[in-house]
């Protein structure tokens, strides 16, 4: 425990619960993802991606929000469909606030009537988060807003772009008005429970400094940018290594590039183990000179400084 995680139980620190529901393809995935600065749930084009609720951890100095992405809530068509309309409604009844996200470029439709028909029931505080503003006129917000506002009375209406980040900082702050005194459930650097996408950068890494012994400082960093399932059914990973210098670089591509095609190789064999299924895997090197000591930089890496 660090000397400022032992400070927190003096001051008023705040934390707790909050679900993100909504639709298919709404942008949920979207949003956690620029909540917490680094890609945890896989995201795709296609509905129905997001099979388990997967927790991301946004911590400050002054509060931890834990954020369950829950599977999209739709009318049951399958057993499957059945167990995750289940698991949705379940994690709603555990959490301090639910952020009902709707995408404004497809406007209200049946399935956000059949969403708003079972929050009623609830207790729990709903935001509206009117996600993908980017996409509209900003005319076409206001009468939206009515439309919605009829239908239920919600705690907060928040427009949003989780693409484009606009407004998800005041989103943030909305939601720590709805969060009670509380400790910190996590670690300040733990960022998800979803492990996959960590122990897969941590597969890089090891063969890397495997491979290039001493050359190389344990100070690499292994970031997955992207990882999601192709149509093919391949799972497809794309992972940065970041090194502090130029010469760094150029040892892990090797001679034609034979060091990083051999890391790539190893690395993709440990990991179709881990999952289970097959993988294409492409890796980038960039050099971030001093990323250790660059706040920024480190957030963009997902580490929080704090
Ligand atoms: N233009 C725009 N596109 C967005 C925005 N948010 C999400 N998208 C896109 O919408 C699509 C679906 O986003 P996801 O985040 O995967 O949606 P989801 O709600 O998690 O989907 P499920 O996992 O199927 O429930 C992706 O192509 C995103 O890039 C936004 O604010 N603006």
């Amino acid at each position: 425990m660090s000397e400022q995680d032992k400070t927190r139980g003096a001051k008023k620190f705040k934390s707790g619960f909050v679900a993100i529901i909504g639709r298919p393809n709404v942008g949920k995935s979207t949003l956690m993802n620029h909540l917490i600065g680094q890609k945890i749930a896989i995201m795709s084009d296609k509905p129905q991606t997001t099979r388990n609720k997967i927790h991301g951890v946004f911590t400050s100095d002054d509060y931890q929000i834990v954020f369950l992405d829950t599977p999209g809530i739709h009318k049951p068509q399958s057993k499957m469909g059945n167990y995750m309309n289940q698991s949705a409604e379940g994690a709603l009844k555990e959490v301090e606030a639910a952020l009902f996200l709707v995408d404004v470029s497809e406007g209200l439709g049946g399935g956000d009537r059949f969403i708003i028909e079972k929050l009623k029931s609830l207790k729990t505080p709903v935001f509206l988060v009117m996600n993908k503003i980017d996409k509209i006129e900003p005319e076409a917000l206001l009468p939206m807003i009515a439309q919605y506002n009829e239908l239920h009375e919600f705690a907060e209406i928040v427009p949003i772009s989780a693409l484009q980040g606009n407004n998800v900082n005041t989103l943030l702050e909305q939601i720590t008005k709805y969060l009670p005194e509380g400790p910190q459930y996590y670690p300040a650097d733990q960022i998800t429970d979803h492990p996959e996408q960590f122990v897969c950068a941590e597969l890089v890494r090891e063969k890397i400094l495997h491979m290039t012994r001493e050359e190389i400082p344990h100070s690499i960093a292994v970031t997955i940018e992207d990882m999601r399932v192709q149509e093919n059914g391949v799972v497809y990973i794309g992972a940065v290594i970041f090194v502090e210098r130029d010469s760094q670089k150029g040892i892990i591509i090797g001679k034609r590039g034979e060091l990083l095609k051999e890391v790539g190789k190893q690395a993709r064999r440990d990991i179709e183990a881990l999952l289970g299924s097959r993988i294409y895997l492409e890796l980038w090197v960039k050099v971030k000179k001093d990323w250790r000591n660059q706040e920024r930089v480190l957030k963009d890496l997902g580490f929080r400084n704090d």
